[in-house]
C-alpha cells in the first residue's frame, strides 16, 4: 500500500506521462483523438508531428502536421531535432522534441500519434509515455474504412494494408501496449479509451499542484479540506508538498477519494 503511494507520488513529481497512440492507418486514432482533445480541452495537447506527405483537404500546417520537404526533414535529424521518425507508406513522419516540449511547457498531459516503428523507438528513449494501441475489428473493416475515408490512392491504400497487417501481428507481442482498445463500436472504444486514461488525468492534476499553488489553494478552500491552506505565494510549496503528501497518505489509509472533485478542479485550473 504504500509502496504504491510512494510510486504514485514520485511519478506525479517527475510531471504528467505522455500518452502514446498506435495502430493501423484507418483504425480511428485521429477520430478517437480529435474526440478526446475536445472534450478534454486544457488537459490533453497534441503533439503534432513532421510529415513530408501533403496536407490532406481540411489539415492545417501547425495543426495536424508540419508539412515540410525531405530536405527539411533530413536536416532536422541530422541536427538532432527529432525524438523519432520513420518511413510510412513513401513518406517521412517524426516527433520533434520541439513538438513534445510545447505541450508539455503547457503543464499539458501530451498525446503522440505515432506508427509502430515510433513505437519501437520511443521505447528506447526515457519519454515513457503510457502505450495504446487501437485496433481495427477485422482487415476487411479495415479496408472499408480506408475506402470511404477517400484519402488515398488505390496505390496508398493497398501499402497501407500490407503495412497493418504486419503492424497487427506485432501488436501481438505480450507487454507491448498497456492497452489494448479494438475500436469496433466508436462511442465504446472511446469509453475505453477515457477509462484508461483516468488515471493519468489523475496523476497530473496532482502535478498541476506542485506547480500552480494557487490553485491548490482555491482546492482546498473550495472543498473544505481537513487542512487549509491560508496563503499560497512561491515560499509555501515546500508546505503544499507536504498538504499534498499527507492527503495521499490519508487516501491510503481511509480510502476516500483524494480527486472525487476532479471536474471542479478542471474548472479552476481553467479559469
Ligand atoms: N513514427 C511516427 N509515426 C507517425 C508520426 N506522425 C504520424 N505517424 C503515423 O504515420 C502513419 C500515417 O499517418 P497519416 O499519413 O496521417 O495517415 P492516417 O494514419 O491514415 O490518417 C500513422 O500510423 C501515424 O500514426 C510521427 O511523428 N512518428
Ligand atoms: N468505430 C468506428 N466505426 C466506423 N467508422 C469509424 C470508426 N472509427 C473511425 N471510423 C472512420 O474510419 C476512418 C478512419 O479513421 P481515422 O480516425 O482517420 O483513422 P487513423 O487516424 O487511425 O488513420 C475515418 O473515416 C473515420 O471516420
Amino acid at each position: 500500500m504504500y509502496l504504491r503511494t510512494f510510486c504514485r507520488l514520485f511519478s506525479a513529481m517527475a510531471g504528467p506521462r505522455p500518452v502514446v497512440l498506435t495502430g493501423p492507418s484507418g483504425a480511428g486514432k485521429s477520430t478517437l483523438l480529435k474526440r478526446l482533445l475536445k472534450e478534454f480541452e486544457g488537459v490533453f495537447g497534441f503533439s503534432v508531428s513532421h510529415t513530408t506527405r501533403r496536407p490532406r483537404p481540411g489539415e492545417e500546417n501547425g495543426k495536424d502536421y508540419h508539412y515540410v520537404s525531405r530536405e527539411a526533414m533530413e536536416a532536422g535529424i541530422a541536427s538532432g531535432d527529432f525524438i523519432e521518425n520513420a518511413e510510412f507508406s513513401g513518406n517521412m513522419y517524426g516527433t520533434s522534441k520541439a513538438a513534445v516540449q510545447e505541450v508539455q511547457a503547457k503543464n499539458l498531459i501530451c498525446v503522440l500519434d505515432i506508427d509502430m516503428q515510433g513505437v519501437i523507438n520511443i521505447k528506447k528513449t526515457d519519454l515513457n509515455p503510457i502505450y495504446i494501441s487501437i485496433q481495427p475489428p477485422s482487415m476487411e473493416v479495415l479496408e472499408k474504412r480506408l475506402r470511404d475515408r477517400k484519402t488515398e490512392s488505390e496505390e496508398s491504400l493497398q501499402k497501407r494494408l500490407k503495412t497493418a497487417a504486419k503492424d497487427m501481428e506485432l501488436s501481438k507481442k505480450p507487454g507491448l501496449f498497456h492497452e489494448v482498445i479494438i475500436n469496433d463500436d466508436l462511442e465504446d472504444a472511446y469509453r475505453k479509451l477515457k477509462g484508461v486514461l483516468a488515471e493519468v488525468r489523475r496523476l497530473a492534476l496532482l502535478c498541476s499542484f506542485y506547480k500552480c499553488p494557487q490553485l491548490l489553494a482555491t482546492v482546498t478552500r473550495r472543498h473544505r479540506a481537513p487542512f487549509t491552506l491560508v496563503s499560497a505565494n512561491q515560499d509555501h510549496r515546500v508546505w503544499i508538498r507536504c498538504l499534498v503528501m499527507i492527503r495521499q497518505l490519508m487516501l491510503s489509509v481511509t480510502r476516500v477519494p483524494f480527486l472525487s472533485c476532479k471536474q471542479e478542479i478542471l474548472k479552476v485550473q481553467k479559469s
